[in-house]
């Protein structure tokens, strides 16, 4: 047992996700050690120490919490490696480049990356690749659905792709060599054995995902439905907790919610 409450840090402190976390980490037992702006500006209504440079914010706690933008990876990737704090990633929409930075910190510290914390998402992502094993390309068409709020900045969602790798792990081929993402025009067939994407944005919808696997004699539909952001805050959280004291790596929310045991 630990007996110094875990220090928890927000990048984005003031983002939709942010300050759900903000009552989320005391909430959990966790103390509110400060967040990120992006100009250091103060966040209405919340009374702890503000910073606009990362590694201000990662010098006053244990584990930082991130839900920003995909074009802060590196340099957060940088500054917590470097101050040697553990890493919350929610951040969606990240280049080759910048996951490559994710996995180099994840060299030096704690790092549990998810494009989706909630633990219902987890286990439907986890079921496709089930039925990527089971379904074979060659019979089965996957094609991946998902809807978002008019804000959202990328698409597919980090969780739609997570599920279309997911589907792709299962068949023991690569996404990258199988993706078909925003059909439009004279497209041609469907090419055998592809994984379709199809991104829908819209009011305020918190996030839908489908999954879809279609033959010619029957079609099974899995769909995970997000009512509330504060899923998202609550599983970040239970990361951030379930990370103190382990060994440098990378690890993600099947890690978090025990469901690697004994495979
Ligand atoms: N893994 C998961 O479970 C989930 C992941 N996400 C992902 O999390 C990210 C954030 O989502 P959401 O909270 O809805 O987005 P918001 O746009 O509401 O919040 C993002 C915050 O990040 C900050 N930010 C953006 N760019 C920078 C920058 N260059 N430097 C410093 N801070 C920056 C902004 O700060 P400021 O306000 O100061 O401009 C903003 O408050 C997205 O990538 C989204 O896809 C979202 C939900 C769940
Ligand atoms: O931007 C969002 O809102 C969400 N982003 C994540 C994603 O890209 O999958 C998770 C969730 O779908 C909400």
């Amino acid at each position: 047992m630990n007996a110094q409450p875990l220090r928890i840090g927000i990048a984005g402190l003031n983002g939709r996700v942010g300050r759900l976390l903000a009552e989320e980490v005391p909430a959990g037992g966790a103390v509110l050690a400060g967040g990120t702006t992006r100009d250091g500006t103060p966040v209405a209504g919340l009374d702890c120490p503000v910073h606009a440079h990362i590694a201000d914010l990662a010098r006053e706690c244990d584990v930082v919490i991130d839900f920003t933008h995909a074009s802060t990876v590196a340099a957060h990737a940088t500054a917590l490696a470097e101050t040697g704090t553990a890493w919350v990633l929610g951040t969606t929409g990240l280049s080759p480049a910048q996951q490559q930075a994710v996995d180099a910190a994840a060299r030096q510290v704690g790092v549990v990356q998810a494009a989706n914390f909630s633990p219902g998402v987890t286990l439907v992502t986890r079921l496709a690749r089930q039925m990527g094993a089971a379904l074979p390309g060659s019979d089965y068409d996957a094609e991946i659905l998902e809807m978002h709020h008019r804000q959202k900045v990328d698409a597919p969602s980090g969780t739609a792709l997570a599920m279309g790798r997911a589907v792709a792990d299962g068949r023991g081929i690569r996404l990258e060599d199988h993706i078909e993402s925003g059909r439009d025009g004279h497209t041609g067939p469907r090419a055998d054995g592809a994984i379709g994407f199809a991104a829908l944005r819209g009011g305020q919808i918190v996030g839908e995902h489908s999954v879809i696997f279609t033959s010619g004699h029957e079609q099974i539909v899995l769909t995970h439905r997000s009512f509330d952001r504060r899923v998202y805050a609550t599983g970040a959280v239970r990361a951030a907790k379930w990370l103190r004291g382990r060994p440098a790596g990378l690890y993600d929310m099947e890690d978090v919610l025990d469901l690697n045991a004994g495979s």
